[in-house]
């Protein structure tokens, strides 16, 4: 299932109830068993969500909303598994990955399948795509090959460690980022002291939480503060112009995709916590 999401103006957010929120920018129902469930947002035109193969094998096809006639036919894709070991086969070469693996598939792959190895235990393959202009090498990435920038302090709760998976200093693409960042035990705040970055979107997806525990994912203007309630395995569209930050209730880790007009991960628009609203 495709779902579309037009992008909205950071004037008429303003407005938005909670409902209206949630209907914009919240995802939910992913890691559906034995389903496909992808979210194609105007912002810079991401695709985000979930393939979860149990009893059967899944396989990423393009629709009308892509125009092609396969899915990365101009478009590049980012995968993290976050369930148990599983396989992505891409035009027949099988690449397994386990918990926390990723993988980057460049621009022209045309058969893409996924498989759990155990169906009782399903891999659960995170999605981002990204419009794509050139064909860079695929590559597995495991955790220890990940970038790892450690952030935060005690003092301000926000002690933590980004692993970037799809970055420059990792493996090449066109324009997709993606990472994970997980918090020391008893740190509760990422990306605060928070930032925008006018020049690129992104989509994070809370998972590794309790049933019963929330995130409070912080959005809007730095001035227009709003907050939209997570629960585990949701996800979030994050548009350029707004603050995108959470502070948990419980443990919890998340991934962010980036996509726009830079792969600078350090290009942003820090925000004083005095300048907040
Ligand atoms: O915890 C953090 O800080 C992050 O993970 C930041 C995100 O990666 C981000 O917003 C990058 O622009
Ligand atoms: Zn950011």
């Amino acid at each position: 299932m495709l779902d579309v999401r037009y992008a909205s103006s950071n004037k008429d957010a303003k407005s938005y109830d909670t409902a209206r929120l949630r209907e914009e920018y919240h995802i939910d129902g992913l890691f559906k068993k034995d389903d496909i469930r992808l979210v194609y947002s105007h912002f810079d035109r991401i695709i985000a969500g979930s393939v979860c193969p149990a009893e059967r094998e899944l396989k990423l096809e393009a629709g009308k909303e892509i125009g092609a006639e396969y899915f990365l036919e101009r478009r590049e894709l980012g995968v993290i598994n976050i369930g148990e070991k599983g396989i992505v086969s891409l035009d027949g070469k099988d690449y397994e990955l386990g918990a926390r693996d990723g993988l980057y598939v460049g621009k022209g792959t045309k058969d893409i399948v996924f498989k759990s190895i155990d169906k009782s235990k399903p891999a659960k393959f995170y999605i981002n795509s990204a419009p794509a202009h050139k064909t860079f090498p695929t590559v597995k990435i495991n955790i220890k090959e990940a970038n790892p920038v450690t952030l935060g302090s005690k003092e301000e709760l926000n002690e933590r460690t980004i692993y970037q998976y799809i970055h420059p200093n990792v493996c090449e693409s066109c324009q997709l980022l993606m990472g994970m960042t997980m918090l020391k035990e008893g740190s509760v705040w990422n990306t605060m002291p928070c930032h925008t970055h006018d020049r690129r979107m992104e989509v994070y997806i809370y998972f590794d939480m309790a049933d019963d525990a929330l995130v409070f994912h912080m959005m809007g203007e730095p001035q227009e503060t709003r907050h939209i309630i997570m629960r585990n395995e949701e996800a979030v569209i994050s548009p350029s112009w707004s603050i995108h930050s959470g502070v948990g209730t419980q443990k919890y880790t998340f991934i962010w995709g980036m996509v726009g007009e830079n792969q600078a991960f350090d290009d942003m628009d820090h925000i004083d916590n005095k300048d907040l609203f």
